[in-house]
């Protein structure tokens, strides 16, 4: 995200770090950022210059704990200037008076110590309420690098992420589909020292057996007939970076015994060749399985699972999460009326209950593909129920209205997918944002 966009910002804290972090970060981002170590100057600048958003500490030196004295501030703030959004910065485990402040008039509130992308999304969400008020243009900004998550579930990720992204440990991601696994190993390589390499992400359900060991470990030229030259794998490609072995819950015994062994000895060997080549790669996987289970049942190898869960992150459905639900779905409503080119700036108020009810079987990435469309198909300024919650998506609505078993839900919007694109996998895949592979997966698992 490095667009300069619009919006006045002023932060106001008494600790000069925090300012100084605060203000490096959002001047990178925003047109005016200023900041204030005496709260007593808080009349005279919200007076005197127009703010769209006053990132305000809630601790104050006088009064350390109580955050009363961040509530005097708030409400003086409000009274000279009602329309002003005003994100609170607390810390860990204040989170309940974040909550009250937000019923006094906040409209967001980051936990110290904040997480950089975090701090931006919410500030930026701050500046496009604000903005749509006012009917403002919203920002112009790329999102699409934003994790956005505001819940606990959230911040505790986050947390985890801030300790171990720097370190060179294995990270294993679990979680079901499209609820952010492969964001999250980006970002974690985005914050390693591993940045300025590159990423290389394999969809290990997508590789066919024949293909698996020439794909990850190269091959040289003869190896097999179509093997006219030398090609590097994945390992390789990677030198220097991350590998992110997405779906590692998919491959079969003997594929586990390799990938293993290339783990265990730091080195891959090219099929066709018996010289070994060195491997400098951080390693992340991820898998929508019960890995823990499989390797129970002996379908996953233990001394593998071992190797690659230095670190386990879970990320949990959206359901579980519904905290998440609306400033994701305003973070995509934001993104795709720029892309789009859409007056549409709002969810309407009648749309918000919904948004939070509905489970989300496909979490993420049936949010972001059912905001896109809204935003696609929206008329008015606002965003309605019916642009969401399209009519012929029946399934969707019985779920809405009974609270439907989730797999059978999910076997039910597969059928009707692959009924309305008359059985084409890729068109399916495409209406349902799921990978091809995921599909097939899916398409196998309910025998459809
Ligand atoms: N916290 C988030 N904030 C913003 N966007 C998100 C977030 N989490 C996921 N997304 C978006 O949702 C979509 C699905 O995410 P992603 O592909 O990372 O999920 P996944 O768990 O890897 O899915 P799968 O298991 O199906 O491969 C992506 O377009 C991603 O950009």
């Amino acid at each position: 995200m490095t667009t300069m966009q619009p919006g006045k910002i002023l932060i106001v804290d008494d600790d000069v770090d925090v300012l100084r972090a605060a203000r490096l970060l959002l001047k990178r981002h925003f047109e005016q950022v200023d900041f204030e170590k005496n709260p007593q100057k808080i009349p005279y600048l919200v007076t005197n210059f127009d703010y769209d958003v006053i990132l305000l500490d809630m601790n104050f030196t006088r009064d350390l704990s109580s955050g009363k004295e961040g509530f005097e501030w708030l409400d003086r703030i409000l009274d000279i200037k009602p329309d002003t959004a005003v994100v609170l910065f607390t810390a860990y485990g204040d989170v309940e008076m974040a909550v009250r402040a937000i019923k006094s008039g906040a409209v967001d509130f980051v936990l110290k110590p904040w997480e950089n992308e975090k701090l931006l999304a919410t500030i930026q969400s701050a500046y496009n309420k604000r903005a749509s008020k006012l009917d403002k243009p919203p920002a112009v900004h790329n999102t699409g690098n934003l994790i956005v998550g505001n819940s606990p579930a959230m911040q505790a990720v986050f947390d985890t992420v801030s300790r171990v992204a720097a370190t060179d440990a294995n990270v294993l991601i679990l979680g079901e589909n499209g609820t952010g696994k492969d964001m999250l190993a980006r970002h974690i390589h985005q914050q390693s020292h591993r940045s300025g390499k590159p990423i290389v992400s394999v969809d290990l359900g997508a590789i066919s057996e024949t293909l698996f060991e020439s794909e990850l470990f190269g091959h040289v030229k003869g190896a097999f007939t179509d093997a006219r030259e030398d090609r590097a794998g994945r390992f390789e490609e990677a030198a220097g970076g991350t590998i992110f072995l997405d779906e590692i819950g998919n491959i079969s015994i003997p594929f586990q015994a390799k990938l293993l062994t290339v783990l265990q000895n730091r080195s891959v060997t090219k099929v066709g060749s018996n010289k070994s080549i060195p491997i400098d790669v951080r390693l992340i996987c991820a898998t929508n399985r019960n890995i823990q289970q499989q390797a129970a049942q002996q379908l996953f190898r233990q001394d593998l699972l071992y190797r690659i869960n230095t670190i386990e992150i879970q990320l949990p459905p959206l359901r579980e999460r519904r905290e998440d639900i609306i400033p994701l779905a305003e973070h995509f409503l934001q993104l795709y009326r720029e892309k789009y080119k859409r007056p549409v700036n709002s969810l309407h108020e009648s749309l918000i209950p919904q948004l939070e009810k509905y489970e989300w079987p496909g979490n993420i990435r049936e949010l972001q593909h059912a905001m896109e469309r809204a935003v696609i198909l929206s008329q008015g300024k606002s965003l309605q129920a019916k642009d969401v919650f399209v009519k012929n998506n029946t399934a969707q609505d019985q779920q809405m209205d009974t609270g439907y078993n989730l797999e059978e839900m999910e076997r039910n919007i597969i059928t009707q997918a692959m009924k309305k694109c008359n059985g084409n996998i890729t068109e399916a895949a495409k209406e349902l944002g799921l990978s091809r592979a995921a599909l097939y997966r899916r398409l196998e698992k309910y025998n459809i």
